[in-house]
């Protein structure tokens, strides 16, 4: 890969190629950022669907914050692929789905973009390995995973694929990151990234309890909005089980459920609990607890679940003084009778 054109810093105008439910939210994050943005998808009615969905955006986009100079008029909707990508400084592809495409579309951006510039993939689960097969540039092909929708989900996975330049990984996340996005850069290639992977067990779990009969779609879904879901929003799985353990932490937690993993609690097999994956736990979670002790996690955990609850309309936003001068929330969980 000839050395990137600009630093991320320095990038004013990207293309979006694929502009459905993904490239449209990407193009409404990057317009949000202050971007000039050019687009292009084949459908004849790509252009008006694509302005309705920034719109319709935008109102939010405006209540978190834009951008000096962000506006939805700097969309450019163009006519051919290499006409949308003629003088980006990045690209970001978001078409469908389909390994052949994406790796044909993959090539055909290599051929029509600046020399050096970054092309990213939003792809949801494919190696870039099995997508630059095509491209003779495969060196400045990297995958940028989003979730959606792009404009308000910060987290982005990026990886790059066996022939993929390192300079074009580390280029990406920086661009991301300046862009305003929370990067995850992985070392090595894994089907479906991290995020999707961890997604995909709990989704899989839930198709097969729904086949089974065991459980109703409102089940499961009540099952995590009602339960881990408000936890994960601030403390990812690995610490929130910490706590799980008490003043022992991770390795209370592990020595005391470790058994539990071998139950028949899902279809997927429990990975041996030996001691180095029980290190690689424990250690984790004190690298991610820092100078926190576990009860400041679990005051700083009932604080986000609170929250959470408030921000979701399950708690009233209204706070009254108490007698003891302290504000107070009037909780009206468990009310119901
Ligand atoms: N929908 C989601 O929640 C997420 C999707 N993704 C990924 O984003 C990508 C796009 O998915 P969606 O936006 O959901 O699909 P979509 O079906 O909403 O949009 C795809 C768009 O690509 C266009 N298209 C078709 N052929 C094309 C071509 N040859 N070149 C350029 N554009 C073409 C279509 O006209 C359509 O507008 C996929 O790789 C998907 O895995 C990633 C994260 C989340
Ligand atoms: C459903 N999906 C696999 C396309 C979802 C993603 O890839 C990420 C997300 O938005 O959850």
């Amino acid at each position: 890969m000839p050395s990137s054109p600009c630093a991320p810093e320095e990038v004013r105008r990207v293309a979006c190629v694929g502009a459905g439910v993904i490239g449209g939210g990407w193009v409404a994050h990057f317009l949000a950022r202050g971007y000039d943005v050019t687009a292009w998808d084949p459908a004849p009615d790509a252009e008006e669907k694509l302005r309705r969905l920034v719109a319709a955006a935008w109102p939010a986009l405006e209540q978190i914050g834009l951008a000096d100079g962000a506006s939805p008029d700097r969309l450019t909707v163009a006519a051919t692929l290499a006409e949308a990508v003629a003088d980006a400084q990045f690209v970001q592809e978001s078409a469908p789905e389909k390994l052949e495409l994406k790796r044909s579309l993959l090539a055909q951006l290599d051929a029509a973009a600046p020399p050096g510039v970054v092309i990213a993939s939003s792809t949801s689960g494919y190696p870039m390995t099995d997508m630059q097969t095509e491209a003779a540039d495969p060196g400045r092909l990297v995958v940028g995973h989003p979730f959606n929708p792009p404009y308000l989900i910060p987290l982005v996975e990026v990886v790059g694929g066996k022939q993929t330049d390192a300079a074009a990984v580390e280029w990406a996340s920086r661009f991301y990151k300046v862009a305003g996005k929370s990067v995850i850069t992985m070392e090595r290639e894994l089907p479906g990234f991290i995020a999707n992977r961890l997604q995909e067990a709990l989704w899989r779990e839930a198709l097969h309890m729904v086949a089974n009969g065991e459980a109703t779609v409102k089940e499961i879904d009540d099952s995590i909005t009602e339960g881990p879901g408000l936890r994960w929003a601030f403390m990812g799985p690995c610490l929130t089980f910490a706590l799980a353990g008490g003043d022992g932490g991770m390795g209370h937690m592990l020595d005391h459920f470790g058994p539990s993993l071998k139950s028949p609690w899902t279809r997927l097999e429990a990975p041996e609990l030996d001691d180095t994956l029980r290190a690689a736990m424990v250690d984790g979670c004190d690298e991610a607890a820092g100078s926190r002790t576990i009860a400041q996690l679990v005051a700083e955990r009932d604080q986000g679940v609170i929250d959470v609850l408030r921000a979701t309309g399950r708690l009233p936003r209204q706070r009254t003084e108490g007698t003891d001068g302290i504000a107070h929330t009037p909780s009206t969980m468990g009310d119901e009778k």
